[in-house]
């Protein structure tokens, strides 16, 4: 939004004439205080975009308006006019959150071009509020995080609570259960957001860079360092680190993490100086930490210090009841993404999906359902599309039926059926002697693997085998 109102205050009276006629041309709307009640009093009253407040006014002064009308209107732009030559007011001004100050004497051009210059910035800011608001909203928790399960909505009540505070949190769960996800669902969700969301994964560093990587270095400190660097710590000053696989830090690592921790404030490697950071740390984990407490792999001071809200995702085969809903979040995001046209997944292609164990968890299930809709033609996915799951073999068996179905039917057409009134016991007789003959084939005549593929009694197919002439292997 462009500045419309502007209040004025000082007890200069050629001053405040000056500045009210000039803007006023310029089709603002020009509000005069002379002192630091009366501009209080105009504030209280009026919604105003700028303030441009003398530094120096009876009574109430500039700074102290500066600090009242911020405390009230964080996004007031106000500009300081200051007569001192010396900077420190200027200087205190901006510490006290002025948008930019006015040394006295001034041309008007000055103001106008300052105006303009706040016009700007404000139209930035707005923007930049929007699309925190976007951010926010593509964030929202039950939005990205699908799930509506019992485990899921108690993780939800938990996330609602934890993301706006600062307290640290540490996420545990099987790889691919959405532990990063949810971390960086809290940060969007925090009063962070807008701030860094960085992440390090603490496994995939080797552990002689993993140091510099987390705290920087200053130039020189080690063999290849050329330049200072920040870490991460640093880069993600304000906002979020997130330190995945934390079970795999090295000890030596965590003793110096656990000192950050507590004072705030990191020093890089090589260097002496040390910087305070604020930052709000989430970690995660797939390892069970206690017990490498308990072996003394890793520090039970620092498990503590990380555990203070602890955040435990279900496995995918813990909440199969998600699966569809899942299903149907992927499955938007195969059409978005891989442009395909792929609509639903059949209710047996659910069905297998709901009966496998995913040891993968929810990457797993998400990679099977952008694969089937890649390469499958069809718009509804069947179980056929998902070849590696379980139900391969129970495509095998529809197949093996279709196959065994299209057989009988070749060889019953040419018979009259109405003529026979044992046709049941005649065609499952005529598949037995093939069926036993080829499982002892496979089996090299053994029975007694024969009778478990088969799922029968030993006995029963030692008799099956006499009564149908079979020749009895060994296995014996
Ligand atoms: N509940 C969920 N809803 C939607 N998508 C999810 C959910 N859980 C996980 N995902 C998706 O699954 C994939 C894996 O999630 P993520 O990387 O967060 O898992 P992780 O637990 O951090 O895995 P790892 O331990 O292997 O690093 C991502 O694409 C993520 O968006």
């Amino acid at each position: 939004m462009a500045i419309r109102r502007i209040l004025i205050a000082d007890d200069e009276d050629s001053i405040r004439w000056v500045l009210e006629r000039s803007l006023s041309r310029q089709g603002y709307e020009v509000a005069t205080a002379s002192d630091g009640r009366q501009a209080l009093e105009l504030f209280r009253h009026h919604q105003f975009d700028m303030a441009i407040l003398d530094i120096r006014m009876p009574g109430i002064d500039g700074l102290e308006l500066l600090e009242r009308f911020l405390a009230e209107r964080p996004d007031l732009l106000v500009i300081i006019m200051t007569a001192e030559t010396s900077m420190k007011n200027a200087i205190e001004a901006m510490k006290k959150g002025a948008y930019d100050y006015l040394p006295k004497p001034f041309d008007l051009d000055e103001v106008d071009a300052l105006i303009l210059k706040a016009s700007k910035a404000n139209q930035v800011r707005e923007q930049v509020c929007l699309l925190k608001e976007e951010l926010r909203e593509h964030y929202q928790l039950d939005r990205n995080i699908i799930g509506n399960s019992p485990p899921m909505q108690k993780l939800f009540k938990i996330l609602g609570r934890v993301a706006p505070s600062d307290a640290t949190v540490l996420i545990t769960g099987e790889s691919g259960t959405g532990k990063e996800l949810v971390a960086r669902a809290i940060h969007f969700n925090s009063p962070r957001l807008g701030k860094p969301f960085i992440a390090i994964n603490c496994a995939a560093i080797p552990r002689e860079l993993l140091e510099s990587e987390l705290f920087g270095h200053e130039k020189g400190a080690f063999t290849g360092a050329s330049e200072r660097k920040a870490g991460k710590f640093e880069q993600a000053h304000g906002g979020t680190l997130f330190l995945d696989e934390i079970g795999d830090m090295p000890l030596e690592l965590q003793a110096k993490l656990l000192r950050v921790l507590q004072e705030k404030e990191i020093t890089r490697t090589g260097g002496s100086r040390t910087i305070a950071v604020d930052v709000r740390i989430i970690a995660a984990t797939n390892q069970n930490l206690q017990e490498k407490v308990r072996e003394k792999s890793f520090r039970e001071d620092l498990f503590y210090r990380l555990n203070v809200v602890p955040v435990a995702l279900p496995p995918l085969r813990e909440r199969r009841e998600d699966i569809p809903l899942l299903v149907d979040f992927f499955l938007e995001k195969a059409r978005e993404e891989l442009q395909v046209d792929t609509r639903s997944c059949s209710k047996e292609a659910i069905g297998l999906l709901q009966r496998h164990d995913w040891p993968g968890n929810v990457r797993e299930l998400e990679n099977a359902i952008m694969r089937a809709a890649l390469l499958s033609p069809d718009p509804v996915l069947s179980p056929a599309d998902f070849p590696d799951l379980q139900g391969g073999a129970e495509r095998r068996e529809e197949s093996l039926e279709d196959l065994i179905g299209s057989k009988l039917r070749q060889s019953l057409d040419p018979v009259n059926i109405f003529e026979l009134d044992n046709l049941y016991e005649l065609v499952l007789h005529q598949m037995e002697r093939p069926l036993l003959r080829i499982v002892l084939e496979k089996t090299r005549g053994n029975q007694v693997k024969a009778a478990e593929i088969l799922g029968i009694n030993r006995n029963t197919l030692r008799k099956k085998l006499q009564v149908l002439g079979l020749k009895a292997g060994r296995g014996s």
